[in-house]
């Protein structure tokens, strides 16, 4: 089970400073997609530049012309890159596709998705590196979460791995690690937090032991 830093309200230079802080804690540092809306694509490129232990994810959220946009995040130094379900298998196809021409992941975001359990089942045989269910931020005002989903999820992904987003804290993440995704994705849960290496820590802490009990 992997731990994936997201970081959405940051500049270039914070994101640095911030990875610094939790490095030795996570597996992935995700170039959230406010960043990069915000800096381009050098966002990537000077993050994998300044850690290159560390896989790099662009949250470039593609919708269409898949293939393109894989290729352009994979040239920055993206090692996953993200599309959305709900956009045409086609795309998905050629996100799949590319990237597995340029040695890369494709995780899939369920964002907004209604019948979660069919499209998952046919992101699965697409070929979907991760199958990512997440709740985003202006639903998680409204009080909602994703633990549902990745039990449903669960239940009919048999190729991909599954990932989940939205709202992860310390608090919540023992229901979290009970689903048994491969890999959870933590944004404010640590980023807010005046510590951010102890919170990244006592995340993994938790993990781990889930791992090995
Ligand atoms: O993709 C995102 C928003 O669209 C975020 O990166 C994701 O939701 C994780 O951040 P947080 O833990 O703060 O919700």
């Amino acid at each position: 089970m992997k731990l994936q830093l997201a970081l959405d309200l940051v500049d270039i230079p914070q994101a640095i400073e911030l990875i610094k802080e939790v490095e030795t804690h996570i597996d992935i540092v995700e170039l959230g997609t406010p960043v990069i809306n915000k800096e381009g694509l050098k966002a990537v490129e000077e993050v994998k530049s300044a850690f290159p232990n560390l896989e790099v994810l662009a949250d470039v959220k593609i919708m269409d012309a898949a293939a393109y946009e894989v290729s352009n995040a994979s040239a920055a130094g993206a090692d996953i890159v993200t599309i959305l379900a709900q956009a045409e298998d086609s795309s998905i196809r050629g996100a799949v596709e590319e990237a597995k021409k340029q040695g890369k992941k494709i995780l899939v975001d369920m964002i907004a998705v209604k019948d979660i359990k069919t499209r998952a089942a046919e992101l699965d045989v697409l070929g979907a590196d991760y199958i990512c269910v997440h709740t985003g931020y202006d639903l998680q005002a409204e009080g909602k979460d994703s633990f549902e989903d990745l039990r449903t999820i669960k239940s009919v992904v048999k190729n991909a791995h599954t990932a989940i987003a939205g709202g992860i804290k310390l608090e919540t993440l023992p229901e979290v690690i009970e689903a048994q995704p491969d890999l959870i994705i933590v944004g404010g849960g640590i980023t807010s937090k005046e510590d951010k290496g102890a919170e990244a820590a006592e995340i993994k802490k938790l993990i781990k032991e889930s791992v090995t009990s």
